[in-house]
Parts: structure tokens; C-alpha cells; sequence
């Protein structure tokens, strides 16, 4: 089976064209200033000219204004939106555009009911909760929290790296994997050979299937 990949938090565009030539199925941009992976609407622009066709250019919002996302949509060709934050079903879904829904994961359960409470979402990403950050934090959680019937095609994230990216395929199977921080020299730049082996063990895991 085959395991699709979303790189996010690009800042440069070099790193953009070594994600793409390494086979990233999706980039993503951060529409959340207190990240230090956050870009500007005129940044994204530019980013988004190096993105090919067949990628998917995703933007990543939490607890974003309504007007603020209308407004990054109506200047940048975003094609999936990525709520990673507390944000209501009826909000991700009054965009008219696909979107997928973060769930920061502490107990059991509640990937079962972000299932059924986001039902209209294009995918579901399970990502680790902390305390005093949102996402992008490096940590991976208990993968056994992840129930085996998906509704929605799941997307696994959270500190994934060439070190443990197999293994998190071949144990919780899933639909896409997401990554950020384990491939990067230091916040917002990306490590190409970092970026190169994670594709590289994806790649092959999914070979050997
Ligand atoms: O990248 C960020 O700074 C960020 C900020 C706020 C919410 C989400 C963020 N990133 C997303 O977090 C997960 C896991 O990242 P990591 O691989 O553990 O560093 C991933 O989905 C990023 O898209």
C-alpha cells in the first residue's frame, strides 16, 4: 500500500523543490504567526509558484478569524485548508474548500469521536497534545490510541522522522503520514538529506508491502 506525504512548515523555496523532487505528495504553508514556520500572504505567494501540479498546496490555520482564511484564499491558491486548533466542524466546513482536521491526541476515544464529529473533513490528522502548543512540537504520543476502523482517511503526524517513520507506517497503516520538525536544520529551514532519507524509508516500507 501505498503511504502519501505531507511536508509542512516550509519557509524557503529551495526546500519546496527538494520536497517535491524527493516525491512530497502535499507541502504546507503556516497561517499561525506565533509559529516560527509562519509565513506571510505575500511570502506564500512566492512559495506557492514552485508548487507543481499533482501537489497539494495546503494551509495551516489555528483558530484562525473567518476573514483572515477568506482573506489568504483569496490571494493564495491554497487547495486544502489544515484547522489544527479548537476550531468547530461548522467553521473548517464554510470555506468551499476540502479541509482536513487536527486532533491533538491525550486520551482514549477521542479519535473515535473527531470521527464522527468532522465527518465532512477530506482526512483526520493525529497529531500529540502539549500543553502549551498547538502542533509542530516534535513529540509523537501512544500510537495504540488510534482505532483501527477509520471513517475518514487518517493522516499520522507528530514527531515523525526517518528514525521512526517506518515503523509508524507498518504499525498504525496509515493513509498519509505528516512532517515537520524531523526533517529540519533548525525551525522553518528544512535538511535535504533529512527530507531525502525520511522519503527514502517511506518509500521503502511501503515497497516491501
Ligand atoms: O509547525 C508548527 O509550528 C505548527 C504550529 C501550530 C500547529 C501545528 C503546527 N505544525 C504541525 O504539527 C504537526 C507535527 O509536527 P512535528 O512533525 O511534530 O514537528 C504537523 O502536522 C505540522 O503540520
Amino acid at each position: 500500500m501505498t503511504t502519501r506525504v505531507k511536508v509542512c512548515g516550509l519557509t524557503r523555496p529551495e526546500d519546496i523543490d527538494v520536497a517535491v523532487r524527493c516525491g512530497a505528495d502535499a507541502i504546507g504553508l503556516v497561517f499561525y504567526e506565533p509559529s516560527p514556520r509562519s509565513v506571510t500572504v505575500e511570502h506564500a505567494r512566492a512559495l506557492a509558484n514552485r508548487i507543481p501540479a499533482f501537489v497539494t498546496l495546503t494551509g495551516l490555520f489555528v483558530n484562525p478569524d473567518v476573514r483572515f482564511v477568506e482573506s489568504v484564499l483569496d490571494q493564495v491558491p491554497l487547495d486544502l485548508l489544515q484547522f489544527h486548533g479548537d476550531e468547530s466542524p461548522d467553521v473548517c466546513d464554510s470555506f468551499g474548500r476540502r479541509w482536513i482536521k487536527a486532533v491533538r491526541v491525550r486520551e482514549e476515544g477521542q479519535i473515535e469521536n473527531a470521527f464522527d464529529d468532522y465527518r465532512k473533513a477530506s482526512g483526520l490528522l493525529v497529531d500529540a497534545w502539549d500543553p502549551n502548543r498547538y502542533g509542530g512540537t516534535g513529540q509523537s504520543f501512544n500510537w495504540a490510541l488510534i482505532p483501527e476502523h477509520r471513517p475518514l482517511p487518517l493522516i499520522l503526524a507528530g514527531g515523525l522522522s526517518s528514525a521512526n517513520v517506518a515503523r509508524a507506517i507498518e504499525e498504525v497503516r496509515p493513509w498519509a503520514v505528516d512532517v515537520s520538525g524531523g526533517v529540519e536544520q533548525s525551525k522553518g529551514k528544512k535538511d535535504a538529506t533529512k527530507l531525502s532519507d525520511f522519503m527514502k524509508e517511506v518509500h521503502r516500507v511501503c515497497k516491501t508491502d
